[in-house]
């Protein structure tokens, strides 16, 4: 098979859909690669490093398109991307399709085949291609939280770990789930006082089983979100409903009982956002301020750091790339139940039943397309 890797074009999004190391791999089973020239720079990956690999480099993105039958990317494609699409092309890449009605009729009309990494499943449970970067972004929203609770960012100038004799900031973390589970990790390592509200009950007992006393856990009701973000420093978005479009568990209203100066880090920005005020921001222009709330809703926070999450995505993504181009993708998502359950749109139709619900298409299962 012949699998393209663009560079990827978001606003400042450096990482890149295979690693030299990856490329290798598919290059050993009998695959052609092509990749465009300069899409690794953002990683430190040269094109001599893919060359090396086994890779062809090629100039445009659009040389790419029109030969390859297997796109792998890291973000979903952009407007001029979408047009290069063809019928029956393989897009491998994270889609985030329920909050995106643009980006869904885009593909449903390029007949191409769109597996998106964020819903294919693991036996174990849990989305493990998008677990990597959920750990990235739960890691980094605690990072960007803080730096932006500095007076200097528009920000209630509080250290959030504190220091002797003053007590630390309150961090609230709605969902605790992977991104919930990391950002506790670096909000506890930094000092602070953690509370995180979960819908799920086994998931509390995990979450304590791992954290002990050390975090604060509340069944998350409307009632809890107003109260606990009310007495916030920070609030850290990690809810999920796989493939959905993110509960709004924080109204508009809620705000003016918010401390001035705190900062909402919504990382399900990328499913639309956990608050109703939360609209995708970039690297470039990462905060807005509705009602003295500081709004950081970056849309890929892992892009920011490309190197650490580029290698982390492809631990995950290559096993399925190259069953995808061993076998071909209905076999591949004949075979493979997990991986059927990543593809949200094939043949121009929508075959993820939580993505053609929200955006009223009819639901195809992805059995029917595969028959
Ligand atoms: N902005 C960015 O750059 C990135 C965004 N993400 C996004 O972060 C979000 C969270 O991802 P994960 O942590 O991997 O998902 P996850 O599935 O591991 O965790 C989500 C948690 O939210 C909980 N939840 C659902 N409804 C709730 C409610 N009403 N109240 C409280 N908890 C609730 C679930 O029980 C679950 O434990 C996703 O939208 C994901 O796409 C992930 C990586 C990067
Ligand atoms: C998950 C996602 O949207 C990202 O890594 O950018
Ligand atoms: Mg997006």
């Amino acid at each position: 098979m012949l699998i393209g890797v663009p560079k990827e074009i978001k606003n400042h999004e450096y990482r890149v859909g295979m690693t030299p190391t990856s490329v290798k791999e598919a290059v050993r089973h009998g695959h052609e690669v092509w990749v465009q020239a300069n899409a690794g720079s953002g990683i430190g990956a040269s094109d001599a490093d893919y060359t090396a690999a086994g890779a062809k480099i090629i100039a445009t993105a659009a040389e790419i398109f029109a030969k390859a039958d297997m796109i792998v990317k890291v973000k979903e494609p952009q407007a001029v991307e979408r047009k290069m699409l063809r019928p029956g092309q393989i897009l491998y890449t994270y889609l985030h399709l329920a909050p995106d009605p643009e980006q869904t009729k885009d593909l449903v009309a390029s007949g191409a085949v769109c597996i998106a990494y964020e819903t294919v499943t693991s036996p174990r449970g849990g989305l493990p291609l998008l677990a990597p970067m959920s750990q990235v972004a739960g890691r980094m929203s605690v990072q960007s939280g803080a730096h932006c609770l500095e007076k200097a960012q528009g920000g209630r100038g509080v250290l959030i770990g504190g220091v002797p004799g003053v007590a630390p900031g309150k961090v609230v973390i709605l969902g605790g789930g992977v991104v919930g589970t990391n950002a506790a990790v670096v909000a506890l390592g930094m000092g602070a006082d953690v509370t995180i509200l979960e819908k799920n009950v086994d998931r509390m007992e995990e979450l304590v089983a791992r954290f002990g006393t050390a975090v604060k856990t509340i069944y998350s009701t409307q009632g809890a979100v107003e109260d606990e973000c009310a007495a916030a420093d920070m609030v850290i978005g990690g809810v999920l409903i796989p493939g959905a479009a993110a509960p709004k568990l924080v109204t508009k209203a809620m705000l003016k009982d918010w401390k001035p100066g705190s900062v909402l880090v919504d990382v399900a920005i990328d499913q639309g956002g956990c608050a109703e005020t939360s609209k995708a921001t970039t690297h470039a222009e990462p905060t807005y301020v509705v009602d003295n709330v500081i709004h950081y809703c970056v849309a890929n926070m892992p892009g920011g750091v490309a190197r650490t999450s580029t290698f982390a995505l492809n631990n995950v993504t290559l096993p399925f790339a190259l069953a995808i181009a061993n076998k071909g993708w209905k076999k591949a998502l004949l075979d493979d139940a997990h991986l059927r359950n990543g593809l949200n749109v094939a043949d121009g139709k929508v075959t993820y039943k939580a993505v053609a619900d929200d955006l009223g298409y009819a639901y195809v299962p992805a059995e029917k397309v595969l028959a």
